[in-house]
């Protein structure tokens, strides 16, 4: 059995990582969470690009425990803001993982963009890096629409705003799909299905 770390320090974001995880049937891998780990000090997430701090990420935890480490990186890009708010999302406000603020603050900004100009994706990047040094990134993106009010409680961050392009979401917000809906769509979901092969062969 080897044992993979998932490291994110968002609930909600951590609960979709292993949704999916649990969801792809990975057998002989175990998957565990932070809390299972002793702390370590967080890197700051400096990098340019999603994938830049997926890898911060994931090589911070490997290289503190010892463990195979998967992190996420993701965020919305918005087409009108030329991909902003991209890897500043968490903190768009200014207040890390205020998700009200970071919506209403988005809102405001983007009022007077028409309908026809208001597309937008989220973009995940996830990194996953083994003990000896071994990296993979891989990325998953979902296009979609901005409201101009939040709608649904599913989800976290911005998925009360985003409408997305897919048909089966019938002009439903990503806050209103069901769980396993938002795992089949989006950009997470698109990403970690790049990894299961690679989680497959590390089981041996
Ligand atoms: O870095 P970790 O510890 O994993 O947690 P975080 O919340 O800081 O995560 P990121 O640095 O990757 O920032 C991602 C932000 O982008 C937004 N975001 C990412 N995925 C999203 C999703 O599926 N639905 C809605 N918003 C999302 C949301 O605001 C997140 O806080
Ligand atoms: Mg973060």
């Amino acid at each position: 059995m080897s044992t993979v770390l998932v490291a994110s320090r968002n609930a909600k974001k951590l609960a979709e990582l292993r949704r999916v995880l649990d969801g792809a049937g990975i057998t002989g891998v175990d998957v565990i969470g932070l809390d299972a780990v002793a702390e370590y000090p967080e890197e700051p997430e400096t990098g340019a690009t999603f994938e830049d701090n997926a890898l911060i990420k994931a090589v911070a935890g490997a290289r503190a425990t010892g463990m195979t480490c998967l992190a996420d990186d993701s965020g919305l890009s918005v087409d009108a803001l030329n991909g902003m708010p991209g890897v500043l999302s968490a903190r768009w406000s200014g207040r890390h993982g205020d998700d009200r603020a970071n919506n209403d603050l988005l809102l405001a900004q983007i009022g007077d963009v028409p309908d026809e100009r208001r597309g937008a994706a989220f973009v995940s990047a996830c990194a996953l890096v083994t003990p000896s040094g071994g990296q993979t990134v891989v990325r998953g993106e979902w296009r979609g629409t901005l409201l101009r009010a939040p709608r649904g409680d599913n989800g976290f961050g911005y998925d009360p705003l985003f409408v997305p392009d897919d048909d089966v979401a019938a002009g439903r917000s990503s806050a209103e799909l069901s769980a396993a809906e938002k795992d089949s769509l989006s950009h997470r979901g698109k990403a970690l299905a790049q990894l299961v092969p690679v989680l497959r062969s590390l089981a041996g």
